[in-house]
């Protein structure tokens, strides 16, 4: 089937610092990539090139074959993202949003509408509809973003940590939503810190670490008989720190 993701040799460099250096992924379609890192270990950073976010230093991203720097539109068409800090029209309520969004990638409006409704309704965001995104909570950004992302019924789903401050019944929507999506032939590739969440979703994993990939393969692999936890601190480094120090915290 190919593949719907292929990231190769990708480097962004931030001053002093290479903060992706040379990393290199695959991610076969139909598969729900989890990509896993240590804060700062780049994945925000990797993620935003492969989606035509963010230019890279060097290196190249392909969604199902499209040079993402090469044939944006083409790419772009394919693929749908939920970044990192997403800035939104402020001043728009949701259902603005999203049909203004929709009327942009070109999507007749009458279907714009429909897949709207449905987007709010099943993320339960349609019980607000006069509330603008600047009265969003940081959940409900997160759930309009992900509304944003399936608008345009994409191959392949971009989803920069799409759980953090997402409760929980939300989030069991939402991975309702993504296996649906997935059990449809879609692709999912998302960050995330949570290792219970990413075993439980992923088929298969990176683990980024100084913005380079340190391991990859099925979740199994990569957990090598143990727990992803387990592995995912083996790879990237216990740290004893907390343990010491902040004597002024104990009475
Ligand atoms: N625009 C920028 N200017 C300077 N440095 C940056 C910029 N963006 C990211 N960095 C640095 O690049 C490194 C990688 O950051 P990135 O946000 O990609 O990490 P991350 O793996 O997504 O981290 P987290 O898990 O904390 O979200 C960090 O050291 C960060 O400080």
């Amino acid at each position: 089937m190919g593949e719907a993701l292929e990231l190769d040799g990708l480097t962004k460099v931030f001053g002093a610092q290479r903060a992706v250096d040379g990393l290199s992924l695959s991610v076969p379609a139909g598969s729900f990539f989890g990509m896993l890192g240590p804060n700062g270990a780049g994945k925000t950073t990797s993620l935003s090139m492969a989606v035509g976010l963010l230019r890279p230093d060097a290196g190249t991203a392909r969604i199902f074959g499209a040079d993402v720097w090469r044939e944006p539109a083409k790419a772009k068409a394919l693929v749908g993202v939920l970044p990192d800090g997403l800035g939104m029209p402020e001043r728009l309520t949701g259902r603005e949003v999203l049909t203004y969004l929709g009327l942009l990638r070109g999507i007749p409006e009458a279907e714009v509408r429909a897949r709207a409704a449905e987007l709010l309704e099943v993320l339960e965001l349609d019980h607000e509809d006069d509330k603008q995104v600047i009265g969003y909570s940081t959940g409900m950004r997160k759930k309009l973003g992900l509304a944003v992302a399936l608008l345009h019924a994409p191959r392949l789903l971009v989803l920069d940590e799409p759980f953090e401050a997402v409760d929980p019944v939300s989030a069991a929507t939402i991975r309702t939503i993504l296996h649906r999506f997935i059990a449809g032939g879609g692709s999912v590739v998302m960050s995330s810190h949570v290792m219970a969440l990413v075993e439980q979703l992923c088929d298969r994993v990176a683990v980024v670490a100084d913005g380079k990939v340190v391991a990859s393969g099925t979740v199994s692999e990569v957990r090598a008989g143990g727990s992803l936890e387990d592995a995912f601190v083996a790879l990237v480094g216990a740290s004893t720190k907390g343990a010491e120090g902040l004597t002024w915290l104990s009475r």
